[in-house]
């Protein structure tokens, strides 16, 4: 077999042909002209909450009020983006691609995107998404891997449709270094990067710093972006200070159903940014019945900041680990926020799922230790001895 890697030398270069006015022509919203652009994730990072059971009836009653409200972009998928359906991740309960053609079928006015992993997802699944009439490609890497995405965004262009990359766990790396990744994206066919504060890590001028780094890197050729997390509460400020900074693309989710604490909330996204003047183009009545009559009701357990996803965004973990942490917490009898402090401590990324075992039975293996060590020393203690 002959070298299948792909070199970023060997990536087709295609910054000349994404302009600048092409670039920001995606800014304006059914209501006319706004400021920036929010992408609702409920469908796709409220996959991981939702222990990816979405029915089909639930993704057109979210899409249906979504699109209603005026949010130009509804990402749908697996929450570990397409092909994500698996024994490790957690099978969808509805076929994913089944559940775009249904989001593509309710939209009037919205355009339907997916998340990609390269290695999880492939070309032919991107394939199969526009197919089914997805129209935004978003592709996800870990902050420091940008160059496993080339042939994807390579193959999004190709079929014509609009391209975001995603940079992973961006609280990784430096300001420095998520600019040079957020390079190898664009130069590859992004017309957007994200700053994706995956562990929600990222607070303020943390965010901010990054936010600044990739404009000034980027921004005259593409968009940038930022996707937040609620495990330290951060997802809207950090969101308003990514605006302040240039950001021109904001992702948030309905009732913050997403990994970890959530994502940052999409409806208060609209109200904090109609408060200071900031024009999303989305009916504010609108987006909070979406979130209070349509996704409210249907919701499980609504993401909140305890102590496990506190411990997430403090220890900088990946928020998808905490459904797999608590599982392993219940399996092996040790606290789910220990799992996740211990996972941060190592430094693990999204691929490392199964981690989180080793380290539930590394836990399980000490409370073991000690309980025999206390045990011998009240043997001692019987006997005199002590
Ligand atoms: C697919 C993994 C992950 O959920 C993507 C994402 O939303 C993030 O990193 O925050
Ligand atoms: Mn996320």
């Amino acid at each position: 077999m002959g070298d299948m890697t792909i070199r970023p030398e060997d990536a087709p270069v295609v910054t000349s042909q994404v302009t600048e006015s092409e670039v920001l022509a995606n800014l304006s919203g059914p209501g006319g002209e706004t400021d920036l652009r929010i992408t609702d994730s409920t469908l796709r990072d409220g996959s991981h909450a939702m222990q990816h059971q979405f029915t089909e009836e639930q993704v057109r009653g979210v899409v249906h009020a979504l699109d209603k409200a005026g949010v130009q972009v509804i990402e749908v998928s697996h929450g570990d983006g397409l092909g994500g359906s698996s024994f490790n991740y957690g099978f969808s309960k509805v076929d994913e691609f089944d559940l775009i053609k249904a989001a593509v079928d309710e939209a009037t006015q919205a355009k339907i995107a997916i998340l990609m992993l390269p290695g999880l997802g492939t070309v032919h699944h991107l394939k199969r998404a526009h197919a089914a009439g997805a129209s935004v490609a978003r592709i996800a890497t870990h902050c420091t891997e940008a160059d496993v995405s080339l042939q994807h965004f390579a193959a999004a262009r190709d079929l014509g449709m609009e391209t975001v990359g995603f940079l992973m766990l961006s609280h990784k790396a430096s300001p420095e270094k998520l600019a040079e990744q957020a390079r190898i994206m664009v130069d590859a066919g992004a017309q957007c990067v994200y700053v994706v504060d995956s562990a929600g890590a990222l607070v303020l001028d943390t965010a901010q710093q990054r936010i600044q780094a990739v404009i000034n890197e980027i921004g005259h050729e593409a968009q940038v972006g930022f996707h937040g997390h609620q495990n330290l509460s951060m997802g809207i400020a950090n969101s308003v200070l990514a605006y302040q900074a240039g950001a021109k693309q904001i992702d948030g989710a309905l009732c913050a159903l997403g990994a970890g604490a959530g994502n940052s909330p999409t409806e208060v996204l609209a109200a904090t940014y109609e408060r200071l003047g900031i024009r999303t183009g989305i009916d504010l009545g609108e987006v909070l019945s979406a979130a209070e009559d349509v996704v409210r009701p249907f919701i499980p357990r609504l993401p909140w900041m305890d102590r496990a996803s506190i411990t997430q965004g403090y220890a900088g973990v990946y928020s998808s680990f905490l459904l797999h942490a608590e599982r392993a917490a219940e399996r092996y009898s040790v606290p789910a926020h220990a799992i996740l402090q211990r996972v941060g401590e190592a430094g693990y990324v999204g691929g490392q799922e199964d981690m989180i075992i080793d380290i539930a039975l590394e836990l399980a293996r000490e409370k073991e230790e000690l309980r025999e060590h206390l045990d011998s020393m009240g043997d001692l203690a019987a006997i005199g001895v002590r």
